[in-house]
Formats: C-alpha cells, sequence, structure tokens
C-alpha cells in the first residue's frame, strides 16, 4: 500500500489543527514533520512542541523528519504515541549505528535519510537496522522547491537494493512532488509520498489529498 504523508512545513501555521483535519477526512496516512535547525539546513522550522500540539486531535501516524545536527539529544522528545517513524539523516549522523539503535530503543521506526547527492554507498553497512530510507528529490531545508531528476534512478536502484537484502524497507521520497511526477516515482517503488506544497499550497486542500491517493491506485 502506498502512503500519502503532506508535509505540514507547508501548511498554515495560524490554523495547524483545521489543516490537519482536513488532510485526514480527505484520506491522508501520516502527518510528515519536518524539523529544521538552522544548521544542518539553511533554514529553521519548529520543534517537537508544535508537533505534541496535534497529538490526540488527529489518529494520523507522525512521520518524523530530523534535518537537524546531533539529533540524537532530541530523539526523546519527538517520541508520542503517534510516532512511528523518526528519520535522521546519514550526514549529519557521526555514529550513525548508534543513533538508529537509539530510535529503536524508544519503540519508533528508524529511517536513513540521504540528501541528493549522496551515494546509496553508505546504505552499505546499514539497510538491515533499518525500517526506511528517505530519498531527498530537492536539497532540504524548504518547501516547493523542483524535484531533481537523478533521484528517480537512486529510487530504482534502492528498490533493487531492498528486494535482495531488507523487503520490508519502505522507501520514501521527499521534495517537489506533484500529482504530474508522483506517478514515475511509485512506479520505480516508493511507498511513502512526502507533498508538502503540492498538498498545502493548493486552495482546495482535500482535493488534492484525494487526488494523489486516486494515482496510488
Ligand atoms: O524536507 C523537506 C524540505 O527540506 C520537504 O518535506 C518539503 O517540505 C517538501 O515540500 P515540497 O517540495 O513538497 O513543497
Amino acid at each position: 500500500m502506498i502512503q500519502l504523508a503532506p508535509s505540514i512545513l507547508s501548511a498554515d501555521f495560524s490554523r495547524l489543527g483545521k489543516s490537519v483535519e482536513t488532510i485526514e477526512k480527505a484520506g491522508a496516512h501520516l502527518i510528515h514533520v519536518d524539523v529544521m535547525d538552522g544548521h544542518f539546513v539553511p533554514n529553521i522550522s519548529f520543534g517537537s512542541a508544535v508537533m505534541k500540539s496535534l497529538a490526540g486531535k488527529t489518529s494520523m501516524a507522525f512521520d518524523v523528519h530530523l534535518m537537524i545536527e546531533e539529533p540524537d539529544r532530541y530523539l526523546e522528545d519527538f517520541v508520542t504515541e503517534q510516532t512511528e517513524y523518526i528519520t535522521v539523516h546519514q550526514e549529519a549522523c557521526v555514529h550513525l549505528n548508534r543513533t538508529l539503535q537509539h530510535i529503536k530503543s524508544l519503540g519508533v521506526k528508524a529511517g536513513i535519510a540521504l540528501n541528493p547527492a549522496t551515494p546509496l554507498s553508505v546504505l552499505e553497512y546499514c539497510l538491515e537496522d533499518v525500517d526506511m530510507v528517505l530519498i531527498m528529490s530537492v536539497n532540504p531545508g524548504f518547501g516547493g522547491q523542483r524535484f531533481i531528476p537523478s533521484a528517480l534512478n537512486k529510487v530504482k536502484r534502492l528498490y533493487r537494493m531492498k528486494n535482495e537484502r531488507n523487503p520490508k524497507l519502505k522507501i520514501e521520497i521527499d521534495g517537489g512532488i506533484n500529482l504530474s511526477n508522483v506517478r514515475s516515482v511509485t512506479d520505480a517503488g516508493v511507498e511513502i509520498v512526502v507533498a508538502g506544497s503540492s498538498v498545502f499550497g493548493c486552495e482546495d486542500v482535500a482535493g488534492s489529498v484525494k487526488k494523489f491517493i486516486t494515482e496510488f491506485k
């Protein structure tokens, strides 16, 4: 099953609860929570307090994407009963294996995110240790950027690696996904689709969620 994870980074923060209610009613599966620290990426978004303010107000699970340095210092903050995934960037982790074990010890699924220029070879000694790999199809830091085409080939290669070594692994894509290119990434093996501006930037947010889900069938 393919899941849609709208990124609340592109939502109207002044009415976040309402926005989340809208996407849930329309059929979205996960809430993608983009956390940025102004160091690992050149932008600051929000922290765990914002995410926790949504806990209990929706039954969707949280898909936490930490674009921060030293993620180990903050992992506990993002654990709630609704946190399904915590994903850290390979590029931000000095002791990646330790960080993945830390996430799992908190009872949460562990993900690794790879920047567009980071090769899949960095997964050589950790592919079996993760529940999800997030392929960044833009440089992290901002919503509303254009999809980087080389991400498609990366997903295809990762899909082959998954089948050989960790069939339960989920492949997520994030950045520049819209109704025109989503089918190409799901055909390539993506099972979790992050969409920010193409959901929350639309006048009809619910309609956009429904159209994405129709593309998954
Ligand atoms: O992590 C990020 C950006 O760093 C993403 O989650 C974006 O927020 C997705 O936004 P769109 O590219 O879909 O507008």
